[in-house]
C-alpha cells in the first residue's frame, strides 16, 4: 500500500441553510499530490474545505487530517489555508504581515523572505497591502499560508482573477511544493485548470461526480477535454 492519507473524508454531510451543501462525500488524498477540487459555483467546494479545517458544523461523517480529527489543535501549524477573501491586514505592508504571522507561528526572518519570494512579491514587500492589486493581495495571503512549510495546503480558488502568466506561475509553484512533499488541495470553478492537477475531484450539487487523474477521467468518459468529461458525467447521472 502507499503512504497514509493526508486527508480522509468519509460520508460527509453538511447542510447550510436549506441546502445539502455536501451530500455524502468520501475521498482521501496522498502526500505530495496536487489535487483539484473542481465544480461550478455553489457546488460545495468551500464548504468541503471549511470542513477539512474544522470550522464548519457538519451533520454526519468523519474528516481526518494528518491522522487527527479536523480542527484538532495539533493541526494548527501543519496546515496552510487560504480563503477566497484575502486574510492579510490592509494597513500593513506585505513584509509586516508576514512578520506578524511569522511571529505567531514562531518562524524566523529567513522564512518570511522565502515565502515572499515564493509568491513573487519581492519587489512589493514594502507596499501597504491596501495599495496592491487583487491578485497581489491574494498572493500575500498565499505567502502567509506558506509560512512554516505546512504539510497540507488548502487553497480556495487561489487563481481567480489572475492573469494567465500568474496563473501558470502559481500552478508551477503548487507542483514545486508538492514535489517537496506538501499535499496541495486547490479548488477552482474553471475547468481548464483541471489538466494542471495530478488528481481531480469533480463536484456538483454537493456530491462527488468523479475522483480520478485527468487522463483517467478522459479515458473513462471518452471526452477530449475535462469540461466535456464533466458534462458527460452529469448527463449519465441524469439518465
Ligand atoms: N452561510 C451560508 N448560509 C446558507 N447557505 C450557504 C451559506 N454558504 C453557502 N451556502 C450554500 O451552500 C452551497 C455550497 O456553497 P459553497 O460556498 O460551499 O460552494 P462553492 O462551490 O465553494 O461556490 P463558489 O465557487 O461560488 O465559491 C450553496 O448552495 C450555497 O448557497
Amino acid at each position: 500500500m502507499g503512504q497514509p492519507a493526508v486527508v480522509e473524508v468519509r460520508d460527509l454531510h453538511v447542510v447550510r441553510g436549506s441546502t445539502r451543501a455536501v451530500d455524502g462525500v468520501s475521498f482521501s488524498t496522498e502526500p505530495g499530490q496536487v489535487t483539484g477540487l473542481l465544480g461550478p459555483s455553489g457546488c460545495g467546494k468551500t464548504t468541503l474545505m471549511r470542513s477539512l479545517m474544522g470550522v464548519q458544523i457538519v451533520q454526519g461523517g468523519t474528516v481526518t487530517v494528518l491522522g487527527r480529527p479536523a480542527g484538532h489543535r495539533d493541526l494548527r501549524d501543519r496546515i496552510g489555508y487560504v480563503t477566497q477573501d484575502p486574510s492579510v491586514y490592509g494597513d500593513l505592508t506585505v513584509a509586516e504581515n508576514l512578520r506578524f504571522f511569522g511571529r505567531v507561528l514562531g518562524v524566523d526572518g529567513g522564512e518570511v523572505d522565502r515565502c515572499i519570494t515564493a509568491v513573487d512579491l519581492g519587489e512589493r514587500r514594502d507596499a501597504v497591502v491596501d495599495r496592491l492589486s487583487g491578485g497581489q493581495r491574494s498572493r500575500a495571503s498565499l505567502a502567509v499560508a506558506l509560512l512554516g512549510r505546512p504539510e497540507l495546503l488548502v487553497l480556495d480558488e487561489p487563481t481567480v482573477g489572475l492573469d494567465p502568466v500568474l496563473r501558470r506561475d502559481l500552478w508551477a509553484m503548487f507542483h514545486a511544493l508538492a514535489d517537496q512533499g506538501t499535499t496541495v488541495l486547490v479548488s477552482s470553478h474553471v475547468m481548464d485548470e483541471a489538466e494542471r492537477c495530478d488528481r481531480l475531484l469533480l463536484m456538483r450539487d454537493g456530491r462527488l461526480l468523479a475522483d480520478d487523474t485527468p487522463a483517467g477521467l478522459l479515458a473513462a468518459t471518452g471526452a477530449d477535454e475535462i469540461e466535456g468529461a464533466f458534462l458527460r458525467l452529469v448527463e449519465d447521472g441524469a439518465a
